[in-house]
């Protein structure tokens, strides 16, 4: 079951390997996904549809579904979950409209005005996972922020189900995001048709989006061609817990994560024993009646346990690990705040599971994995825009900055560049 390790004992040798999240067959991961992008690359669309056919076990007649299909499938959604979806949606919309800011003019110099403007990347590509379980709540994730940010064309990608179509879940999302068509194209052979196109999916800019070892492996190998958000890979946790922990609830945030899928890591770092042998009583007791158990447990085999004496030290090993998730399980949470360096997304105090932000708390669920958390931020409206930097210099700002330019110009031995300003401060 859980691992458990006394922090005190780690060497920064066994640090560094407990926070390297490394899975045996990675070669193998990488070998075929360069394998599956360099052949829809040069198949196109025969290849999606042959994959589709491999891999998610269904003959495609046709690679997308339309705006009118799609609202008919959206027809057939839960009341209760077309209710959820709604408050989710306002949620997460509320928050991410705040991020949308116009940054002021700066006057370096008298008659020197610098600023920044944003503008939307027009061309976005939107990765659904839908392998092991339908995630609407990610197409809520990625689609509002894509909307906010003003992004023209939204191509959106989400593995088929058996019988060729898609979850009304997702259907009513794409309805409500005013999505026109969403192509049932899984996998790393999504990510290689949006980087290059096919005769059906167009290329696009940047890509978006979670998912599997296999679409987190192919959205990095597509890099020299498009922009990606970042690597958000399997799902993983981090509680750091002291006394004041429920330890049914840390079981149930561990068991949240690990869920998602067999390679998700669930971290406890606790400075109490007691709670440490409870959380482990409680993981087996709840993991018997999660209809998931069997991932769940996988995931729970390539998890671990820590003792920290403090929580300075359990700090500073989650500031190693850099998760994707952090929650602080503890009652006096403001001090640990300031200790934070390395994470995607925290949750603060005993009362806050990761699952309100994985759904619907208005915070992003699209976040680094596997340590990138320590160069990355998540999935928000910044991540769908550029922004482009402006300058204009008057009469006066020339004559104040000209011959600074043209010292450090002639000290490159650039002297072209030192003309473009010496030749207009002549005309002046
Ligand atoms: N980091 C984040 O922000 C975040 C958010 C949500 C979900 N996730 C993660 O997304 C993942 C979703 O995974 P999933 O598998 O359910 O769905 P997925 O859509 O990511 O992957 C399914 C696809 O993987 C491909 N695939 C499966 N087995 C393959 C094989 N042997 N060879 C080649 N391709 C293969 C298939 O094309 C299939 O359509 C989970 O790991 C979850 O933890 C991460
Ligand atoms: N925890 C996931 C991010 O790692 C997001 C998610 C979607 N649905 C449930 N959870
Ligand atoms: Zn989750």
């Amino acid at each position: 079951m859980l691992k458990l390790y006394n922090y005190k004992d780690l060497t920064q040798q066994k640090i560094k390997e407990l926070c390297s999240r490394k899975v045996e067959d990675d070669n193998l991961i990488f070998s075929r996904v360069q394998s599956i992008i360099s052949t829809v690359k040069t198949d196109g669309d025969a290849a999606l549809l042959s994959y589709a056919e491999q891999f998610d076990k269904v003959k495609l007649t046709s690679l997308f579904i339309g705006k009118e299909e799609l609202a008919s499938i959206a027809k057939q959604i839960p009341l209760t979950v077309k209710n959820a979806i709604d408050v989710a949606y306002q949620n997460i919309y509320k928050f991410h409209q705040a991020q949308l800011k116009t940054e002021s003019k700066v006057e370096t110099m008298e008659g020197v005005v610098c600023w920044r403007e944003a503008r939307a990347i027009e061309k976005v590509g939107l990765y659904i996972p839908g392998g092991t379980a339908v995630l609407p709540s990610t197409f809520l994730m990625l689609g509002i922020p894509a909307k906010i940010a003003g992004s023209k064309e939204i191509v959106v990608c989400s593995p088929p189900q058996s019988d060729g179509k898609i979850n009304c879940y997702i259907a009513y999302v794409a309805t409500l995001l005013n999505i026109e068509k969403v192509y049932l194209v899984g996998g790393a052979q999504a990510v290689g048709a949006m980087a290059f196109g096919t005769e059906t999916i167009p290329k696009i800019d940047k890509i978006f989006g979670p998912g599997n070892r296999y679409v987190t492996e192919a959205k990095k190998l597509v890099q020299n061609t498009v922009a990606i958000d970042m690597p958000a890979g399997p799902s993983e946790v981090l509680v750091v817990a002291d006394e004041t922990a429920n330890p049914a609830f840390v079981a149930a945030d561990l068991l949240a994560q690990a869920e998602h899928g067999i390679d998700s890591q669930a971290v406890l770092v606790a400075t109490s024993k007691k709670l440490i042998e409870e959380v482990i009583l409680e993981v087996e007791k709840q993991l018997a009646d999660l209809p998931r158990k069997d991932i769940a447990a996988k995931a729970i085999e390539n998890s671990y346990i820590i003792f920290a004496e403090n929580l300075n030290d359990a700090m500073d090993f989650s500031n190693a690990y850099a998760p994707e998730h952090l929650i602080l399980a503890t009652d006096n949470f403001e001090p640990l705040i300031p200790l934070i360096i390395n994470a995607g997304s925290v949750f603060l105090g005993n009362l806050t599971p990761e699952s309100a932000g994985d759904y619907a708390s208005g915070t992003n669920h699209t976040l680094p994995t596997s340590g990138f958390a320590s160069a990355f931020s998540g999935v928000s409206v910044d991540t769908f825009l550029k922004k482009i930097t402006f300058q204009h210099l008057s009469a006066k700002g020339l004559q104040n900055i000209g011959n600074t330019v043209e010292v450090l110009a002639e000290a490159e031995g650039l002297q072209a560049h030192k003309n473009a300003i010496s030749i207009r401060l002549k005309e002046m």
